[in-house]
C-alpha cells in the first residue's frame, strides 16, 4: 500500500453515498480556550502586581487568570506573550505530525504487530475508533502510543521515537502547568488536583490521527465521520491540527468549528477533570469531520491521572446542597471501559454519576 493509499477500513463509504452538498451556512469559529504553545501558568501574584512575561529561567509565562478575567489591555498583552512563546514549539509540532504521517504511509507489514492490539496495549495502530466494536464506520487512521511513565513507540519510521519523546515531555510539562492553573481557578491550591490524581505518576498518551479525503461528509445523509462525538477519558488534552477544518466542539447544544490556528494547541477538558472538579468543569464533547478534498491530520497529547488512582471529586468542591456528583473510579478501569466500547458521547461518564445510580461493580469503587 503506498503512502497515498493509507490503511483504513471505510474506503467504500464514499462509493455508497451521495456527493456532499455545500453547507447551508458558513461554519462558525469556536472561541474555545485556544492556547499558543508555550503557555505557562504564572505563580500567584498579588493584586496590582503587573503580569510578568518571563519566569526566572526565561521561559515565557502567561497568566491564565489574565487571559480569562483580565481587561482588554491585559488580555491583548497576554496574547502577545503567547505569540512570542510559541515560536520554537512550531518545530516540534510539525516534526510530530510529519513522523505520524510517515508512519501512516508505511507498508502494512511494518505496522502489523500493532494492528491487532487491544485498547490497553501500549502501542496501537488502527482504523475507526475500535474496529472490534464500531465496525468499519469511521474514516480515520490512528496511532496511539503510551508515552508516560514509559514511552512505547513503533520502531519505524526511524525518527519517530526521538520526536515522540521530546514532544511528550514538552506537552506533559505544559499540561501539568495548565492543571495547576486550573486548580487555582477552582479556588484550590495550585497543587491540589495533582495531589488528588497522583500526577507525579501521571499517565500520558500520544495519538496521531489521519482522516483521508472523503467524497461525502457529514452534510450528506449517511456521510462519513472521522470520529464521532465523544469526550476524552483523561484530564486534559492538547490537540493541534494540520490546517484543514474538521474539529467541532459542542457548545450550548450546537456544533461549532474549532478552526485550526497555525502554531496553536486546543485545550480540551476531559472526563477526569469533570469528576475531580465535581462537575464544575465539563468534559468537552467534540468530534472530527472529514474533508471532501484534503487529508486532515491532528496530533493529540492527553494527560491522565496515575492509572491506579481512584478518581473522586475534590471534597472542598462537593459542598451542600450539591454534594458529590461522582463516585470514585479507578482511572485504569474508566479508560479501559471507554476505549473498549462504542464511542457514545459522554456515556462512560454517566456511569459514574451519583444521580443516575447506574453503577457497575467492575467500574466503580467508592
Ligand atoms: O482529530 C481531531 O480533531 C479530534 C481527535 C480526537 O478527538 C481524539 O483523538 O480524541
Ligand atoms: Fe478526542
Amino acid at each position: 500500500m503506498s503512502s497515498t493509499e493509507p490503511l483504513y477500513n471505510v474506503q467504500r463509504v464514499d462509493q455508497q453515498i451521495k456527493p456532499r452538498q455545500p453547507p447551508a451556512r458558513p461554519p462558525q469559529i469556536f472561541p474555545l480556550l485556544c492556547l499558543h504553545c508555550t503557555i505557562m501558568a504564572s505563580p500567584p501574584r498579588s493584586p496590582g502586581q503587573p503580569n510578568r512575561p518571563c519566569s526566572e529561567d526565561g521561559i515565557p509565562v502567561v497568566d491564565l487568570a489574565v487571559l480569562v478575567n483580565g481587561d482588554a489591555r491585559e488580555r491583548s498583552q497576554a496574547v502577545r506573550h503567547l505569540g512570542r512563546a510559541c515560536q520554537d514549539w512550531g518545530f516540534f509540532m510539525s516534526a510530530m505530525m510529519d513522523a505520524c504521517k510517515e508512519l501512516f504511509g508505511l507498508p502494512p507489514e511494518q505496522k502489523a504487530e500493532f494492528m491487532d492490539a487491544g485498547p490497553m496495549d501500549p502501542v496501537r495502530v488502527g482504523t475507526g475508533f475500535n474496529s472490534a466494536v464500531d465496525g468499519a464506520r469511521y474514516w480515520r487512521d490512528y496511532v496511539k502510543m503510551f508515552a508516560h511513565p514509559e514511552l512505547h513507540c513503533p520502531a519505524k519510521p526511524d525518527g519517530l521515537r526521538g520526536v515522540a519523546a521530546e514532544y511528550a515531555a514538552r506537552t506533559r510539562g505544559l499540561l501539568l502547568e495548565l492543571t495547576a492553573a486550573i486548580s487555582e481557578s477552582l479556588g484550590l491550591p495550585a497543587g491540589r488536583i495533582a495531589e488528588r490524581l497522583d500526577l507525579g505518576s501521571c499517565f500520558q498518551i500520544l495519538v496521531g490521527n489521519h482522516y483521508p479525503p472523503c467524497a461525502a461528509g457529514p452534510d450528506d445523509d449517511d456521510g462519513a465521520v472521522g470520529l464521532p462525538a465523544h469526550s476524552d477519558h483523561g484530564l486534559l488534552t492538547l490537540l493541534f491540527q494540520n490546517g484543514v477544518d474538521g474539529l467541532q466542539v459542542k457548545h450550548d447544544g450546537r456544533w461549532l468549528l474549532a478552526k485550526p490556528i497555525p502554531g496553536s494547541f486546543f485545550v480540551i477538558a476531559g472526563d477526569q477533570l469533570e469528576i475531580v472538579s465535581n462537575g464544575r468543569y465539563k468534559g468537552v464533547l467534540h468530534r472530527a469531520l472529514v474533508d471532501r478534498a484534503q487529508a486532515r491530520m491532528s496530533c493529540v497529547s492527553l494527560l491522565g491521572p496515575c492509572l491506579d488512582a481512584v478518581v473522586k471529586p475534590v471534597p472542598e468542591l462537593a459542598v451542600p446542597p450539591l454534594g458529590l456528583e461522582f463516585r470514585g473510579v479507578k482511572y485504569r478501569d474508566y479508560m479501559e471501559h471507554q476505549q473498549s466500547n462504542k464511542l457514545n458521547e459522554k456515556g462512560a461518564l454517566d456511569l459514574v454519576r451519583v444521580q443516575r445510580h447506574i453503577l457497575t461493580d467492575t467500574l466503580c469503587s467508592s
